[in-house]
């Protein structure tokens, strides 16, 4: 009882105290703030007779309590005595700033306008009372009534210590600190005050000059509806209200226009069209006659290859996982986990076309480092390929172990493609790549990635992943949209584009064959794409846009011109399949123009796919890894490999067959990747390229390299081992091919080929000619050995 009643005590108090100090009622206010008004009205007339009457009232002073006497002043002995207190023994005349701040003090009471500014306007205010009546009693010493007795006194206090001229100077500071604080008297403020005068005059002179030139309706225009100073009129599009803002009075004071008021003024908003260039005028005027540009239009038949030409795989049935399997395997991680002690409180399975993610909430207590550490041993000990544990699950607290199903399910890419989720992606290049863990369609922008790497072992499912890609595009982009360029040294992936050439692809202008097949060509046309991209940011800057997206609306909106070298640019995906090959061979050449594609190229929509087998650290350097966020790892063989692409590893734990790990910075993702078979991709390219195309294949700009050769010296010690049975096979068969060497001296590609670089080195081949073979410049064996001795002398 007794503490229910402290408590009911001391609650009042502070509620009432809130109120009476902090929150009159609006009904109190609109009172206080009338007395005040009509307190500053008493004031202002009093003060005004005084002037008059001060002599006549002087002696009634002394005699306010008496009824009979009577004062000359408006407000009788009320007003003498008031006026003699401020006027004489005050301020002055600058008393008449006290009925000023009252009655801007009962307005905003009686408005119920917020109190904010009205501390500052009282400061200002008394400073400036202060001021006045100092600076009157300085110069006007003679007259007590305008300065007061305050100024006269302070004056006087002042001179005692300063003299005249000191007393002058700090009237003179004060004054700066009140026009430079309150009126914003600056030299940069005045000279934009002087500014907005001379632009007011011109405009006002523009505008007398166009109203005698135009018909009524420029009068209606010519309604200036802003303010003074070009802030701009806020106007609520619902209620018409402006918000104007608050305009400043002279002697300083902030005066808001009161709310209520201006939703009575009935204010009619003319909507002012926005002033257009004329170019804007000139491209609305061609987009009205001939529509906006379609870069479509040239092949305006062109049909998008339908859904048939792909194959289910089998996958209709859809995932195939019993629950003995789920069963077994959630015994198994039980069990594995209580041989090393870890309780499992709960345990949840989402089952992918793969493999199988069993969730588990470890019992409290349990570390989740100490499962992190156990992670090889759990895998182990669960004994199956391609297990991975995740723990955490980022965003979850808990720990994820990855299951493959016995029977995994092929993703096809006919599902893939029909997925409402890709076919309605309002994505740039969408590009499809497969499904996830939880059995959802996988769909991301390469527009936005902006560049994917892509590694992975042998066999384990690059080219097909590689062959998704280009399928996605292909289903979605239309061949004005969209142009390849393709880079496959091991000549055989990617050669069933050939068949869409004019359709979708681009190459170098000398070039027979738009799919390169030589290192050499790689290194012309990683530079062409470089003058490419400069050409392009020149086009962008002239149009006066940041990407190509933007630069591509316009364009279709008529807004740039094609005489000025404006034309539709379509995004230019460039793949490399291969890319350990041909940094071992070319490297630096290769490597410095990709680094500065894959720094610059994504606004202006050019975007690199690199495919490779060796994961190591001198393929993917690290300038190349800073420039490729987006990564795909296949099943590689070693966790450095897994770090060196994802720098996570898991991809040496997957089980091949297009089980992949992607990532866009931080999260690893486990997708199963979208399998489409050579044959699919022949039937596409079929489709396309039955369709009528292009005149050639899309040009890129012409690059003129240092040498026409290979552009590698080789010194003669540094010469492959079997230079000598290569230069001897050739020069018999007079047949300069590297596959020639291949076959003969069984080896690699990539041998081969130095080998043939090395040959045209020493003078035995001529220069590379595209599909040709190379001209065999020696003509026998007797000949070759007088050549080779020769060098040796
Ligand atoms: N997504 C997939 N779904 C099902 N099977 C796949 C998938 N990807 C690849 N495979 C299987 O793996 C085989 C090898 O794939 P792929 O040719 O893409 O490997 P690769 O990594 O390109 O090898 P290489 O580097 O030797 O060219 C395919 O023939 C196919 O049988």
């Amino acid at each position: 009882m007794a503490k229910k009643r402290t408590k009911s005590k001391s609650k009042p108090t502070a509620a009432n105290k809130k109120k009476v100090s902090l929150k009159p009622s609006k009904q109190n206010k609109i009172i206080f703030g009338s007395l005040l008004i009509v307190l500053s009205i008493a004031l202002f007339f009093s003060f005004m007779s005084y002037y008059f009457t001060w002599q006549a009232d002087q002696s009634l002073l002394s005699e306010f309590a008496n009824r009979n006497a009577e004062a000359k002043n408006l407000l009788n002995k009320f007003g003498a005595s008031v006026s003699h207190f401020f006027m004489y023994r005050g301020f002055g005349l600058a008393s008449f700033a006290f009925p000023v701040l009252l009655a801007v003090t009962g307005l905003y009471l009686f408005l119920g306008l917020s109190g904010k500014g009205l501390v500052g306007k009282w400061i200002w205010g008394l400073l400036g009372v202060i001021w006045i009546s100092v600076a009157l009693g300085f110069f006007a010493i003679d007259q007590p009534l305008l300065g007061g007795l305050i100024g006269y006194e302070m004056n006087d206090f002042l001179q005692d210590y300063t003299g005249k001229i000191g007393v002058f100077l700090i009237l003179v500071f004060v004054l700066m600190v009140i026009l430079v604080r309150l009126f914003n008297f600056t030299p940069e403020g005045v000279a934009n005050f002087f500014k907005k005068q001379r632009q007011q005059i011109t405009s006002d002179f523009q505008k007398t000059v166009s109203v005698s030139d135009e018909t009524n309706e420029s009068e209606e225009t010519s309604l200036d509806l802003s303010p003074e100073d070009n802030e701009p009129i806020k106007v609520d599009t619902y209620t018409h209200k402006k918000d104007i803002p608050p305009l400043k009075s002279e002697a300083g004071l902030d005066v808001n226009l009161p709310e209520e008021e201006e939703v009575d003024i009935s204010l009619e908003v003319e909507k002012v069209e926005e002033e257009k260039e004329e170019s804007d005028i000139k491209s609305e005027k061609l987009v009205k006659d001939f529509g906006e540009f379609d870069p479509k239009l040239e092949l305006g038949n062109y049909k998008f290859p339908p859904l048939d030409l792909l194959e289910a795989h089998g996958a209709s049935g859809g995932i195939t996982i019993n629950q003995e399997e789920l069963e077994e395997n959630k015994n198994r991680i039980v069990s594995t986990l209580k041989n090393y002690k870890i309780g499992i409180a709960q345990i949840k399975a989402t089952i992918g076309p793969t493999v199988t993610l069993y969730e588990i909430v470890p019992e409290a207590g349990i570390r989740i480092s100490k499962i992190k550490n156990l992670e090889d041993d759990i895998a182990l000990s669960l004994a199956a390929l391609g297990i991975r544990i995740i723990a955490p699950i980022p965003g979850k607290g808990t720990i994820g172990i990855e299951v493959p199903n016995k029977n995994a399910t092929i993703v096809s890419m006919r599902s893939v493609i029909a997925s409402n989720k890709f076919q309605k992606a309002e994505m740039e290049l969408p590009i499809a790549f497969g499904k996830t863990i939880s059995n959802e369609t996988f769909v991301v922008d390469l527009a936005k990635m902006p560049h994917l790497l892509m590694a992975g072992a042998t066999g384990q499912g690059k080219s097909v992943g590689l062959n998704a890609v280009i399928t996605s595009l292909l289903y979605k982009k239309h061949p004005a949209e969209v142009k390849f360029v393709l880079v496959d040294p091991k000549k055989v992936e990617l050669t069933l584009y050939n068949k869409i050439e004019r359709h979708f692809l681009a190459k170098l202008p000398d070039s027979d064959d738009a799919i390169i097949t030589d290192n050499t060509k790689v290194i012309n046309t990683l530079n062409s794409l470089c003058i490419e991209m400069d050409n392009r940011y020149e086009l962008l800057k002239t149009a006066m846009v940041r990407n190509i997206k933007e630069y591509n609306v316009k364009l279709k909106a008529r807004k740039l011109n094609p005489n000025d070298g404006h034309k539709f640019l379509p995004y230019i995906v460039l793949v490399i399949d291969e890319f350990a090959d041909l940094i071992m061979t070319a490297g630096k050449e290769v490597e410095t123009p990709i680094a500065r594609l894959a720094q610059l190229a994504r606004a202006i929509g050019i975007h690199l796919i690199i495919a490779t087998q060796r994961p190591s650290v001198n393929v993917i350097t690290g300038i190349i890894k800073a420039n490729f966020p987006a990564r795909i790892a296949f099943r590689v063989t070693s966790k450095i490999d897994s770090r060196t692409i994802l720098d996570a590893q898991g991809a040496d734990q997957l089980i091949g067959r297009g089980d992949m790990l992607y990532t866009q910075g931080n999260d690893v993702t486990r997708l199963q990747c979208a399998f489409v078979d050579t044959p699919e991709v022949g039937k596409i390219t079929d489709y396309i390229g039955s369709q009528r195309a292009y005149p050639e294949a899309h040009l890129l700009p012409e690059y003129v390299g240092e040498e026409s050769g290979t552009g590698i010296d080789y010194d003669i010690a540094d010469r492959d081992a079997m230079f000598r049975e290569a230069a001897e096979v050739i020069v018999t068969a007079q047949q300069g091919s590297a596959s020639l060497i291949q076959r003969k001296l069984k080896l690699g590609y990539n041998r081969a080929g130095r080998i043939i670089d090395q040959l045209e080195a020493a003078g035995i081949v001529g220069p590379f000619e595209g599909s040709k073979a190379r001209q065999v410049l020696v003509p026998d064996i007797y000949s070759l050995e007088q050549l080779l001795e020769n060098e040796t002398k």
